[in-house]
């Protein structure tokens, strides 16, 4: 299912945030979300899962995603926010089987197929082992592999990750990414912010980049991420390198030179 976002304006508090941002995730990609802090990546995220009131057009395939009621909602878009809080005390595996909700009501006990689902999310987040310990005794990269699970156990045709990387060690990070990878090889349209300029290279298929809340640069990554485009959008100098498997970036200082 294809998701597409045209001129999307966005004020919190009063204060313009978005301009205009247009985006498209075609079933089958990952599509990165970069940009420096305070750019807007997750405003638009949050506007996509409907938390946030925007202006402009945000497609489902051809439903309207704004008019979607919030049940229907869930059954097609899954949301992993940035923030990390596990409210209550449950085992990973029931917090993991949450994410059916939209599919089983609440209460309902989960049919096999649930299980089924929960127990192949678990496995991608390497979580499993986990399953039977309670979430909020988990460390922070735990807890988050374990959220990322609930969202991909939501098993929606959208899903969409605001820095699911950030603080998991380097293993993690790449199971992480290689997980959304093999989702949007199901034909799933996947969009993730993320800071690890590498990372972003080397597993997104597109990146869009925002700075100000604007679009900054789209499209691939060997075309975009070049040592221009960061030193204009993230004001640093990079060390570019690639190999077999896509570009390493490396941030090495400032484009002027002095302190952040
Ligand atoms: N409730 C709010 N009221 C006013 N401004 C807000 C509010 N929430 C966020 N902002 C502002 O909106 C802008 C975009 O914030 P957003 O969280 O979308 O950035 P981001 O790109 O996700 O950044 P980060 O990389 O730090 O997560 C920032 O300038 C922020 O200060």
């Amino acid at each position: 299912m294809r998701l597409a976002v045209e001129n999307l304006d966005v004020s919190l508090s009063g204060r313009p945030v978005l301009h205009g941002v247009g985006l498209t995730v075609e079933p089958g990609e990952v599509v990165g979300l970069l940009g420096p802090n305070g750019a807007g990546k997750s405003t638009l995220m949050r506007a996509l899962a409907g938390q946030i009131a925007a202006s402009g057009t945000m497609r489902l395939g051809a439903d309207d995603l704004a008019a979607l009621p919030s049940a229907a909602r869930a059954r097609l878009l899954a949301y992993l926010p940035q923030s990390r809080i596990i409210g209550w005390r449950l085992m990973v595996g029931d917090l993991v089987g949450l994410g059916r909700l939209p599919w089983r009501g609440f209460g309902a006990r989960l049919r096999p197929h649930d299980a089924e689902i929960v127990a192949r999310a678990l496995d991608l987040m390497d979580v499993a082992h986990l399953a039977h310990r309670p979430a909020t005794e988990l460390s922070g990269g735990e807890q988050a592999r374990v959220l990322a699970a609930r969202a991909v156990a939501q098993d929606t045709p959208v899903l969409i990750a605001d820095e699911p990387a950030s603080g998991l060690d380097p293993a993690h990070q790449i199971t992480m990414m290689r997980a959304l990878a093999r989702l949007a090889g199901e034909g799933r349209a996947i969009l993730v912010s993320l800071h690890d300029l590498t990372l972003a290279a080397r597993w997104c298929d597109r990146v869009v980049m925002l700075k100000d809340g604007r679009l900054a640069a789209e499209g691939a990554p060997e075309a975009v991420m070049t040592a221009e485009n960061l030193a204009a959008i993230y004001g640093v100098a990079a060390h570019i390198t690639r190999d077999e498997g896509g570009l390493i970036l490396a941030p090495i200082g400032l484009t002027d030179g002095g302190a952040p």
